[in-house]
């Protein structure tokens, strides 16, 4: 049977709200939002930063708050990341494996605050940690060492899964990551810790302004090619899914969002776990230049890419914009 005109015309359902309703095919929610927040160090400190408008770095006393207002907005997890002191930094990143240290301390706060209500993310890779802000260890040669960088990574994973983190998402794109640390997870009794594997995380240039909040950019030594994905690489992607699935992932990243939402896709076409986007940081400065800037609606530009991420099949997005969407949401 042919679908043609005037027998189908395709702007009936259009033509008013309820009916638009009625076909919408993707929806997003709160309960779609993952909020990644910064941490520093100090008392009641609200610290903006620079490269983001909007975006604070908050003191682990004020982290608990930010999780509560998570709470009554309906954003079920957050994401924390830690803005360490330059005297912590280290060549081998050893501030990581603190049980005191600023993510440690602020996923106890959290916890302690809002228990079960909410999800709380730990990042693993040592780049917060680092004097040269690379997300491994560095030999002589520059080059970041993979085996040597997991064994360090699994002891991360441990100190953030002690601290009471529900879900462990390394970052880092070391080869065999999740395997060591869903093992470690296993040996040392956390068997349900979820683990949210970067998997597809590329080389990019939107990541910038992240770099200025964990006070990582200025002292990046080189770039993170020979572990990030190449930008022109699609297939690779999968590659990289299939094997943190098989190493025990529960769900999996793909990383920057709008300028790779084909890889999303062919994720979500090709396998069973939950997908999930990062918005970085660059596409929340962009859009907020670019609104300011006049460019658009601020809020509208935001709406159209956060449904973008479900049509292309994301269980959910981490986004810098989560508590502003989630207003919007809520109404
Ligand atoms: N591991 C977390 C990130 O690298 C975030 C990057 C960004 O928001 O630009
Ligand atoms: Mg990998």
């Amino acid at each position: 049977m042919s679908r043609s005109y005037p027998n189908t015309r395709l702007r009936r359902s259009r033509a008013s709200a309820w009916s638009r309703a009625m076909v919408r095919e993707n929806v997003l929610t709160p309960a779609d939002l993952i909020w990644p927040l910064f941490v520093t160090d100090g008392k009641g400190v609200e610290d903006p930063v620079a490269s983001l408008p909007g975006v604070s770095r908050w003191s682990v006393d004020n982290i608990a708050a930010r999780a509560k207002e998570a709470v009554q907005l309906g954003i079920p997890c957050i994401a924390l990341f830690p803005q360490t002191q330059l005297n912590l930094r280290s060549e081998d990143g050893a501030e990581a494996l603190n049980p005191d240290n600023l993510i440690c301390r602020a996923v106890r706060a959290v916890k302690d605050a809002c228990g079960d209500d909410i999800g709380v993310l730990t990042d693993v890779a040592l780049d917060p940690y680092t004097s040269h802000g690379q997300d491994g260890l560095v030999n002589a040669a520059g080059y970041v060492v993979n085996d040597d960088t997991v064994a360090v990574l699994v002891d991360q994973a441990i100190n953030q899964a002690e601290a009471g983190a529900d879900i462990i998402a390394p970052s880092d794109m070391m080869d065999g990551r999740v395997h060591a640390i869903r093992m470690a997870m296993e040996m040392n009794g956390h068997p349900n810790m979820q683990i949210m594997a970067y998997a597809a995380k590329y080389a990019s240039a939107f990541y910038g302004p992240f770099r200025d909040a964990v006070g990582s950019g200025g002292r990046l030594v080189g770039d993170k090619k020979t572990y990030q994905m190449d930008p022109a690489n699609g297939d690779e992607a999968l590659a990289e899914v299939a094997l943190d699935i098989a190493e025990g992932a529960d769900s999996v990243m793909v990383k920057p969002g709008l300028a790779y939402l084909d890889i999303i896709w062919r994720v979500r076409q090709r396998f069973e776990v939950p997908v999930y986007a990062y918005q970085v940081s660059g596409e929340y400065a962009l859009l907020e230049a670019g609104a300011t800037a006049g460019a658009g609606d601020r809020d509208a530009l935001l709406m159209e890419k956060l449904i973008a991420f479900k049509r292309a099949g994301c269980s959910g997005i981490l986004t810098y914009h989560a508590p502003v969407a989630a207003r919007l949401l809520n109404g």
